[in-house]
């Protein structure tokens, strides 16, 4: 089965908001686990930490944070392996991916073979995960898709899925902690929320509504860090584009710099505004963090569930500045901090 049927209904708004108290929840054990009582902190491997944590949860179901820590590994060696150059010898990063690569599939056909006997014995429910959802679906021929298949589709999902939103968190904090005043708007949005909650109650669907001002910044540092800097497409049909001809059959990359940082659809392209995005926000397939079009990121709306989280519970617990001021971004393949941005903690109730 085409995961462009599939994912969409997994990953559709309604479905999705369900979700939105399972990541609050592991959010909260994050932070009392990982940021709580530091006075120091690498954000990157932290947000991927995070990122992960969620799509183990909601892909399959997989909560512990041992079985979670043994999976990280090979996932974190998989991904430095996928743009690297494919030499396969002892000693490679290709070499090394696909041997990370085995033992992850390994480790997802056990799951898999598990999951089918907890589903056929009632013990696991259909809708619980992603995995369950391919397991019980069927194409539109009545096939059910394979064990291969699947372990392939959430690997890939697993990978995709976790390392663009956690190069998206780390840029936005980043960016809170270079703009003090865009920090204060983000606080005053978040601590509404938070004082707004019972003791014990979780975000729901009503408070991330809430958190427009919230989303604006997360888009604006998109804008200028995207996580993916475009894509390729194969031209359908020959066609002139800016007095070039491009044959049908060639390969095209699109590049979401070439809007994002263009002055003619973001004035002041450099200056830092999440004002952009209110209103009827930038022209159509100008702002492109996820691609536009039938093969836009089917994840978007996953991916701004679990940023808004983030940011939620980064927000209401910390204040935070940088260690190295003049910490350079470098792209591999994703913008990150070229030191993995570490910044000193100043909880608020300190
Ligand atoms: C901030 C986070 C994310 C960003 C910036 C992002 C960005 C993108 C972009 C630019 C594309 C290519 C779109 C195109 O070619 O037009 C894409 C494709 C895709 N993304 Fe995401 N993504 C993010 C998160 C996610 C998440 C969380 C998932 C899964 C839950 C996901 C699943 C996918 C899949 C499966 C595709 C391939 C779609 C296809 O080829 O039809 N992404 N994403």
């Amino acid at each position: 089965m085409k995961m462009r049927k599939l994912l969409p209904q997994f990953l559709k708004p309604e479905a999705l908001q369900r979700y939105i108290g399972i990541m609050d929840t592991i959010a909260q054990r994050h932070f009392a686990s990982d940021w709580e009582n530091k006075e120091q902190v690498n954000v990157f491997s932290l947000a991927k930490k995070y990122t992960f944590w969620v799509a183990c949860r909601l892909f399959v179901s997989i909560e512990d944070p041992h079985h979670i820590a043994k999976f990280a590994d090979p996932f974190n060696v998989l991904a430095s392996g996928i743009f690297s150059v494919p030499i396969d010898l002892p000693g490679t990063p290709f070499h090394r991916a696909i041997k990370a690569s085995k033992f992850i599939r390994k480790e997802l056909f056990s799951i898999i073979k598990k999951r089918k006997v907890e589903l056929a014995e009632g013990k696991a429910s259909t809708s619980q995960d992603i995995l369950s959802h391919m397991l019980t679906t069927c194409d539109e021929n009545g096939k059910y898709m394979n064990e291969m298949d699947i372990a392939d589709k959430i690997l890939g999902l697993l990978i995709g899925g976790h390392d663009t939103a956690s190069s998206a968190c780390t840029s936005i904090v980043k960016c809170l902690a270079e703009l003090p005043h865009i920090y204060d708007g983000v606080y005053q949005e978040q601590i509404d929320i938070a004082k707004s909650k019972g003791e014990g109650e979780l975000l729901n669907w009503k408070d991330i509504q809430k958190m427009k001002y919230s989303w604006n910044v997360a888009c604006e540092v998109m804008r200028l860090f995207p996580p993916l800097r475009g894509a390729f497409r194969e031209a359908i049909d020959d066609f002139i584009f800016n007095g070039f001809s491009v044959p049908k059959g060639w390969k095209v990359y699109w590049c979401a710099n070439s809007t994002h940082k263009s002055g003619e659809y973001f004035p002041e392209p450099e200056k830092f505004d999440p004002s952009r995005f209110e209103g009827d926000g930038p022209a159509p397939y100008t702002f492109v963090p996820f691609g536009g079009g039938p093969r836009m990121c089917p994840g978007k709306e996953y991916a701004r569930l679990e940023i808004l989280v983030f940011m939620h519970n980064l927000i209401k617990r910390f204040r935070f500045h940088k260690i190295f001021p003049d910490e350079k971004i470098i792209v591999d393949p994703m913008p990150m901090p070229a030191k993995g941005l570490p910044v000193y903690l100043h909880p608020h109730n300190a």
